[in-house]
């Protein structure tokens, strides 16, 4: 299911931090937010509301660069701006044949005085005090035709939205009355999380089965704590409704839970979802230039970006950029930010915005340098570039 890997130096940002902090300025990019798409108007309005961009469309998780037409800022003032952190993105009606595989699942579970061996392919996981559900490999549980359509459709958006080449093996799930996982985090699975809901939401009859995550003030919740103010769940944490065939990628490095299913215990009216991690962050080529051919000029970028970001304060998360190289130049024509997670580690002693915007600047600043050779066909390439600071 994993991609094969890629010949790269390195994604991984070599980082001593020993030296003072750079801040960016915007001689060289610009920022606006996502390109021409109709999307980009309600994504600039949503940027210009939120305080804290915490969930996104999936059009919200992009912001792009131009470069700019020459003209130098000389004002000491004028930085860069760069997207907000995304931890959670919605991509509604995901895949097309979701109901195809609910079909599947109903059929398969529906009759309970069947006896057949297919029935008898759950584990109930139960963890006490943390995961009680059923569960069981998509893989085994689904015809192969049909797998390999969810399979692909994940793999594909990994690749072009998130900057990842694989995918975990994929969880189906369901959960009945009582049924819930407790608060936990899955940093070492991969940068994402996936659920990709099977559940009908809108007819349910059930409480409960929303995805919750932590606010991310929580997760700093010394630095904002505010004596007058009482606290409540809805400003402790985001919920997420399943809805039926919604894909929710998130940030698995949050403390989430699944809220308790109360209500059913009727496999047919549960909560179902489909539910795994996007893995292996590594470069993806689409388009005229192959990875062969770009590489060299890539590299070459990433060597001064490595150095330029070495001496940045630290910051931890992802984030994919998706470059846009003309083919009869070479240049980089556009540069767009489709996920970010990074979030700046308290030690850097800077504030938290700065340090991730100067990371974001440092690396759209090399990267719209970059000299690509021009294509033989004269055709666009899109690099899609994941950049990973642990
Ligand atoms: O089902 C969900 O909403 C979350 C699943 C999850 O967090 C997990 O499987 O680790
Ligand atoms: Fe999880």
């Amino acid at each position: 299911m994993a991609a094969a890997n890629c010949s790269f130096t390195c994604l991984q940002a070599q980082r001593s931090w020993s030296s003072a902090p750079r801040r960016c300025r915007a001689a060289v990019v610009r920022c606006r937010a996502a390109a021409d798409s109709a999307a980009g108007a309600a994504v600039q309005q949503a940027a210009a509301e939120a305080s804290a961009a915490w969930t996104a469309e999936p059009a919200a998780a992009a912001a792009a660069a131009e470069v700019d037409s020459g003209q130098q800022h000389e004002d000491e003032d004028e930085y860069l701006e760069m997207p907000e952190a995304q931890h959670v993105i919605l991509q509604p009606d995901f895949l097309d044949v979701a109901p195809q595989l609910r079909a599947h699942f109903d059929q398969r579970v529906g009759n309970p005085l069947k006896t057949t061996a297919d029935r008898f392919v759950w584990d109930h996981w139960h963890v006490p005090g943390q995961y009680n559900l059923m569960r069981t490999p998509a893989d085994r549980f689904f015809p192969a035709q049909l797998y390999d359509r969810l399979e692909d459709a994940l793999v594909e958006y990994g690749e072009r939205q998130l900057g990842c080449r694989g995918i975990s093996p994929i969880w189906l799930s369901y959960y009945v009355h009582g049924h819930r996982q407790g608060w936990h985090s899955d940093a070492p699975h991969g940068p994402f999380a996936f659920v990709l809901s099977l559940t009908r939401w809108e007819e349910r009859r059930f409480s409960g089965g929303e995805t919750m995550l932590l606010q991310p003030w929580v997760l700093d919740y010394w630095w904002h704590f505010d004596p007058a103010r009482g606290t409540e769940m809805p400003q402790l944490m985001t919920l997420v409704p399943p809805h039926f065939n919604q894909l929710t990628v998130f940030d698995g490095r949050i403390p989430h839970a699944v809220q308790q299913v109360e209500g059913t215990y009727d496999p047919l009216e549960a909560r179902i979802v489909l539910h795994g991690w996007f893995t292996q962050p590594a470069p993806f080529f689409a388009g005229s230039l192959s990875k062969e051919a770009a590489t060299p000029a890539l590299n070459a970028c990433l060597d001064g970006l490595y150095a330029a970001l070495g001496v940045l304060p630290p910051a931890v998360g992802i984030a994919t950029v998706r470059l846009r190289i003309a083919g009869g130049s070479g240049g980089v024509a556009d540069l767009q930010w489709l996920a970010n997670t990074l979030v700046a580690r308290p030690q850097a002693g800077e504030e938290p915005e700065d340090v991730c915007g100067a990371t974001l600047a440092t690396i759209a600043e090399h990267l719209l340098a970059a000299a690509f050779p021009p294509s033989a066909d004269g055709g666009d390439t899109h690099i899609t570039l994941p950049f990973i600071f642990e």
